[in-house]
């Protein structure tokens, strides 16, 4: 077929068509009244050997006609198509005589008439004739096929040709009559897509108490500074209140709330994330941990399976890098839902895919209060933090192979943010749930800068009813490396802080007596308003203090406001002063360099066992 065969062809049936509708149709309008038919034929609605040209040119009438149409049906201009099989000057020797003389045109002319007719209504149709037959033909559509799960998902040639039957399945096939209802239909799927679950991935964690010990132990073996060592805990037995997460046999055994964040993470690990960006494959030197979130719905066991099902909620397009939520509800052996995990991963160099910048389903952040903090308290996490927490099993190279770290852009292995998030909470904890993991009820942090194994963090934590916010500070650098987090408790419970473990047996005993006495008279402790407590390191030449407000169950870090070897005056009688560290108060006092004034209640009950520890 040459160009010019192909270009008349069109010159005639399709430039012909529109010019005839382009010169009548303002009459039309002007007059509110107008039939227009287009002739088709079956060799552009079937198509035809030999007749590309024309098959293409009848049927590019097919949709002028759907257009002009929709474009005239306010005016009253209806427009139709006839598809004749004709006999005609051009068929007469094609086709058998007896054939051709059926096929006559006055059979199909009153079906042309009455499309013309003003009673008739028919607009945008298709009317096939012949030989004294007329039908209409129309466009169905098959019920398809979804090539993706989610809307996150790509399509692939193998999805195409798994879904094929069903692509091509017509048994439910629709009619379709404009772009809209053909399009509403995808928006539909679209819509459905969205909102449908991504094929859950389902995985199975078995637990025991060696697995929790581990991970207490990864989470919180710790050098503790002594000269800090009055409130912080970590999963040491150097700690006995915190022997409960180390000892199976514990009649307070218990696991640390985090510890249920792993189950969760195998999920997320055991489910591919990598292709959840569109023409794009996320590889692990990629991935950072953005964001946490863990709730307890329901009693979790100390042992055994958690089920846990994941799904990619959303992707979120941040420019420099991608967003994946992923949500984990975890099932104990009943089937009962017992743990809700949600984990934001952060893809770097991942983003600029097109996708929508924020989303709806990523559990927020809170803004800590817009104050000093009520308590901060700081560990040191150990050289072998993250060797030690990978044996929990997120066994991510970035957390011990320096190449592997050097890729991802780092100078050396960074810690896991879940370990520096377990250091955080028990932390919380320890300052307001004395220690009592059944009180933990949910967490969420987002992790902005990387811990270093060996780096000391300081966590400044703000009590809101049962809300605890904080913000942990890796206090080598001055840096805030989790923002935006809260502990949420059942109840919230002060105890007096736990026994140092420093080697001042003396001041050990000292302290013990204060609780005592506190816990034995809570009123007199009430009527007092707090307690005061000091502590001086010689050599650091500082000191330190909390204050414990009893009345409102508040305890806060002061900032040390005095050295030590100078003289500590206390004026105000509703503080008790406790001095402790290498400058014992026995000590102090001996040397002259401690006094305390005011009626203090306590400290006159506090009088004979300094008298008996110092010989004063
Ligand atoms: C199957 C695999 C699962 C893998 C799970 C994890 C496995 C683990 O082994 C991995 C780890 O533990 S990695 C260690 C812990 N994580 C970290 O150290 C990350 C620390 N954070 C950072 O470095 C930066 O915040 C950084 C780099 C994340 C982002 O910094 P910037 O690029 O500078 O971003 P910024 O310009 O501040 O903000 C851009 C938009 O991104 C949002 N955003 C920032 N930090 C985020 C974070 N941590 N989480 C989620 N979103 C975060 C910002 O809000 C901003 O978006 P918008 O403008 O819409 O608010």
């Amino acid at each position: 077929m040459t160009d010019q065969d192909w270009d008349l062809i069109h010159q005639v049936h399709v430039k012909g068509s529109f010019k005839t509708s382009q010169a009548a149709f303002p009459i039309f309008k002007k007059q509110g009244y107008g039939r227009i038919i287009m002739t088709s034929s079956v060799a552009g609605l079937y198509g035809n050997f030999g007749q590309a040209n024309y098959s293409a040119a009848k049927m590019g009438l097919v949709g002028l006609s759907h257009t002009v149409a929709k474009e005239g049906a306010k005016y009253n201009i209806h427009c139709n198509v006839i598809v004749p099989t004709a006999g005609s000057r051009l068929t007469e020797d094609i086709l058998p005589p007896d054939l051709f003389a059926e096929l006559r045109p006055e059979l199909i002319a009153p079906v042309v008439a009455f499309l013309c007719h003003e009673s008739c209504q028919e607009n945008g149709s298709i009317i096939e004739s012949a030989a004294g037959w007329a039908g209409k033909c129309a466009i169905f559509r098959s019920n398809g096929a979804l090539l993706r799960s989610t809307v996150v998902d790509d399509v692939t040639v193998e999805k195409v040709r798994d879904k094929w039957d069903q692509i091509c399945d017509l048994s439910n096939a629709k009619r379709m009559t404009s772009a809209q209802e053909s399009t509403g239909a995808l928006m539909e799927a679209l819509e459905g897509l969205k909102n449908k679950v991504e094929e859950e991935t389902v995985d199975t964690y078995e637990f025991g108490s060696k697995d929790a010990m581990l991970y207490a132990l990864g989470d919180g073996n710790i050098f503790r500074a002594i000269f800090l060592c009055f409130f912080t805990v970590g999963a040491s037995v150097a700690n006995p209140q915190e022997l409960q997460y180390l000892y199976e046999y514990h009649e307070n055994y218990n696991i640390l709330p985090t510890f249920y964040i792993i189950p969760a993470m195998q999920a997320v690990f055991a489910s591919s994330i990598e292709n959840v960006i569109p023409g794009k494959t996320i590889s692990l030197e990629q991935v950072l941990h953005g964001e946490h979130y863990i709730e307890f719905l329901g009693e979790i066991p100390l042992e055994g399976k958690l089920t846990t099902k994941t799904k990619v909620v959303e992707v979120l397009d941040k420019g420099t890098g991608a967003v994946v939520v992923i949500d984990a509800e975890s099932y104990d052996e009943n089937g009962q839902l017992v743990l809700r995990n949600q984990c934001v991963t952060f893809a770097v160099k991942a983003g600029n895919f097109g996708g929508p910048r924020t989303g709806t389903k990523t559990i927020s952040c809170q803004p800590k209060p817009n104050r000093n903090p009520d308590v901060s308290l700081t560990q040191k996490t150990s050289i072998d933090q993250a060797a030690l927490y990978r044996l929990s099993g997120d066994r991510n190279p970035l957390h011990i192979d320096p190449s592997f770290a050097a890729v991802s852009g780092y100078d050396r292995p960074i810690l896991h943010g879940l370990c520096t998030l377990g250091f955080s909470v028990r932390i919380v904890l320890s300052a307001f749930a004395g220690h009592n993991a059944s009180l933990f009820t949910a967490c969420k942090a987002r992790f902005v800068k990387p811990v270093l194994p060996g780096q000391t963090l300081r966590v400044d934590m703000w009590r809101e009813d049962n809300r605890i916010h904080f913000e942990t500070i890796a206090v080598e650098t001055n840096t805030v490396v989790i923002a935006g987090a809260y502990v949420d408790l059942k109840s919230v419970s002060i105890t007096m802080p736990s026994k140092p473990s420093s080697q001042s047996l003396k001041s050990d005993a000292i302290f013990e007596f204060i609780i005592e006495e506190v816990k034995k008279n809570p009123q007199k402790a009430k009527s007092i308003g707090g307690v005061f407590l000091y502590k001086i390191t010689k050599d650091k030449k500082e000191a330190k203090c909390w204050t414990m407000d009893l009345n409102k169950g508040e305890v806060y870090e002061g900032e040390p406001t005095s050295k030590a070897n100078t003289t500590l005056t206390v004026a105000d009688e509703d503080f008790i002063l406790l001095a402790e560290g290498k400058l014992n108060p026995q000590q102090a006092f001996m040397k002259g360099k401690l006094k305390i004034t005011g009626n203090i209640m306590l400290a006159q009950k506090l009088q004979p066992l300094l008298k008996a520890n110092a010989k004063l």
